[in-house]
């Protein structure tokens, strides 16, 4: 067994000449050419080529890191040549396997490349190419990666989980497969989630590659598509309902704290009601939390809050906003139920008034039967809707309403029709916000052309998955947003782990979306520009993660871990708390290899 550092110190030089602590490894020769945690192909200096019995096993000649990172863009670059011309399919998939095939044999690589060139592999290793990959996982997969637990193991989860290498783990992404993305029950496929989350981990918070754990939860699938496709490669039995599955979720749960008590669970992509059946369960137990309901809501709240600053309006004015959002699943919900907060912390009432809430069947409204508890607090009475009635359409909600934002969370591509993005043109707003924040592209509720085209050119527009700016001609660009959760939960996990907090709270969740939401200066987001450009996905979330450890801090929730306890966090300024976050980013490079027996 091998221990490593949690965190080593950030590097901003490209390829640092200093040299990073040693690595303990429990294994020699081939052994070693075959874990990618330890791999590093010819770049294996020829000392400790001696020192681990790799003489002979590697062509002579030493490649620095440098001219390894080279060679793979080289390849990448000329991938891209050789497909041009090929479906958008093809060439995204051809992308994502040169990715993953060296994610397979040397992670340091793989993670320097990923870092150095987020804006353009982000695309591939997370929404919308992660979608594709989980839609065709059985037919991709290779080599595996991450933990599967299955209807199967009930009784033996406490003993599988000490089946995984690492002796620390920090994050875990633990998904059922249940909603992907917009694309809906994809059952054991939709493993390829917590392993694009936990890149964006690695890449964003700086959490060190060998202390990640992608876990998929296998309770079956009611997906016929797949329980029929040969090649479906995971259990072929219904999903697994009520007492029976949580029963599966809580040994798991327990046995991930049984293991490792400081990891945190990060719940992703799952079905409504275990969404929050399991958050309702378990954030008071264990430190976890629900990307889907929690951090798209604090995306969300940011976004709404950089609306008001575009207008040119104070903050306060947030409670004069009309928002309409379409679609009353976890992350509608999990975006209203924040909102509010936020809007009750500012006012000290909690005013619904000002929200309209849209599903499948229309304006949700009390005379809705069978109406979701948790829509509850968010229905109308439709005595206080003039001309409005249960079930409107979302065109006609739009007309009436005349709202400030229109909030799609809805999966379903093209919700936002011409005729609705036409009648956006009436919003009471001068500067008119739309949110197409469903996953991946084609699931988006409008393209950012048809936002633009449609609703006028004075719109801000954010997308969930990203598009390319838009030319609105005479020199003008219409800006894009990409209004998506990567934005805040790498920092809500990061900023967790260094408190040392047991549970993540409100609080922290709150201060993770207004440090999102005052990221920007007025300059940029007068122009539109709500968010940063994942270019600085790493600065943004050193600032959210210190956010939280602050707010950890404040609310007592604090213990502190490793050199830093809760005196040392208490004491630090909120520019220190931020150097600290930052300082304890792990960042990939080749570390000497140091033999343990
Ligand atoms: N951008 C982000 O960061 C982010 C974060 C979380 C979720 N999402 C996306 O949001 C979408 C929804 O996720 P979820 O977990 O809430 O799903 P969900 O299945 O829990 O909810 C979907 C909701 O949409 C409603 N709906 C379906 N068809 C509709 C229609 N034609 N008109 C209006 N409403 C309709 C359903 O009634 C339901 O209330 C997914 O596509 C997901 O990728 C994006
Ligand atoms: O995965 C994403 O890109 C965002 C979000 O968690 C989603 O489910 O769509
Ligand atoms: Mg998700």
């Amino acid at each position: 067994m091998w221990k490593v550092a949690r965190f080593a110190a950030s590097r901003s030089r490209r390829f640092s000449t200093a040299i990073p602590g040693p690595c303990k490894v429990h294994k020699r020769g081939t052994d070693i050419l075959h874990d990618p945690w330890f791999n590093k192909d010819t770049g294996f200096p020829l000392t400790e080529r001696d020192r681990l019995g790799l003489r002979g096993l590697l062509p002579p000649r030493v490649i620095s890191f440098e001219h390894q990172y080279d060679r793979f863009m080289d390849s990448y670059r000329s991938l891209e040549k050789n497909t041009h011309g090929q479906s958008d399919k093809f060439v995204s998939l051809a992308k994502w396997r040169i990715l993953n095939r060296l994610h397979d044999r040397n992670e340091t690589l793989y993670y320097r490349v990923l870092i150095d060139n987020i804006k353009e592999f982000a695309p591939i290793i997370y929404t919308p190419t992660v979608g594709l990959v989980c839609q065709n996982y059985s037919g991709l997969f290779r080599r595996p990666r991450g933990m599967y637990f299955s209807a199967k193991d009930k009784g033996e989860m406490m003993s599988m989980i000490y089946n995984w290498p690492a002796q620390e783990v920090d994050m875990i992404v633990l998904t059922d497969g249940s909603r992907i993305l917009g694309l809906g029950d994809l059952g054991v496929q939709g493993i390829g989630i917590p392993i694009g989350k936990l890149d964006m981990y690695v890449a964003a918070a700086g959490i060190n590659a060998q202390r990640i754990l992608p876990v998929m939860l296998d309770v079956g699938t009611n997906n016929q598509k797949l329980l029929d496709d040969p090649l479906y490669l995971g259990v072929r039995q219904p999903r697994l309902e009520g007492e029976e599955y949580l029963s599966i979720v809580d040994e798991f749960m327990e046995a991930v704290y049984a293991r490792w008590p400081k990891a945190i669970v990060q719940f992703e992509d799952f079905q409504m009601k275990w969404a929050f059946e399991t958050l309702n369960r378990y954030r008071k137990k264990f430190c976890m939390f629900n990307d889907d309901i929690q951090g798209t809501a604090g995306v969300a709240l940011a976004g709404l809050l950089g609306t008001v600053r575009a207008q040119g309006l104070p903050l306060s004015d947030i409670l004069k906003q009309k928002i309409v959002v379409v679609g009353a699943g976890s992350a509608g919900l999990g975006v209203l139920n924040m909102a509010v907060q936020a809007v009750s912390m500012m006012s000290g009432s909690a005013p619904k008034s000002q929200f309209f809430l849209i599903d499948k069947d229309g304006l949700v409204t009390t005379e809705r039967s069978n109406l979701d508890p948790a829509a509850v607090p968010f229905a109308k009475n439709p005595r206080d809707l003039e001309g409005l009635t249960e079930g409107a359409s979302i065109v006609e909600v739009v007309k009436k309403v005349k709202p400030h934002v229109l909030l799609g969370l809805s999966g379903v591509g093209g919700v936002f029709n011409a005729e609705v993005l036409k009648a956006m043109r009436e919003s009471v707003s001068t500067k008119p916000a739309i949110f197409a924040m469903s996953n991946p592209t084609m699931n988006a509720e409008c393209t950012a052309i048809e936002a633009f085209s449609h609703a006028g050119e004075n719109i801000v527009f954010a997308s969930g998955s990203p598009f390319e700016n838009v030319d609105l001609g005479n020199g003008q660009v219409g800006h894009v947003n990409q209004a998506n959760n990567m934005y805040l939960f790498p920092g809500i996990g990061l900023g967790t782990l260094l408190s040392g907090a047991h549970h993540i709270t409100d609080g922290m969740l709150q201060a993770a979306a207004q440090c999102l939401a005052s990221y920007m200066t007025d300059e940029d987001v007068q122009k539109g520009i709500l968010y940063p450009s994942i270019d600085c996905i790493r600065n943004v979330t050193a600032e959210v993660g210190a956010a939280v450890l602050r707010a950890a801090v404040a609310e007592g929730q604090a213990e502190g871990q490793g050199d830093a306890g809760v005196k040392e966090l208490e004491n630090m300024s909120k520019e220190d708390s931020v150097e600290y976050v930052r300082g304890n980013m792990w960042y990939p490079e080749y570390c000497p290899l140091v033999q343990e027996k």
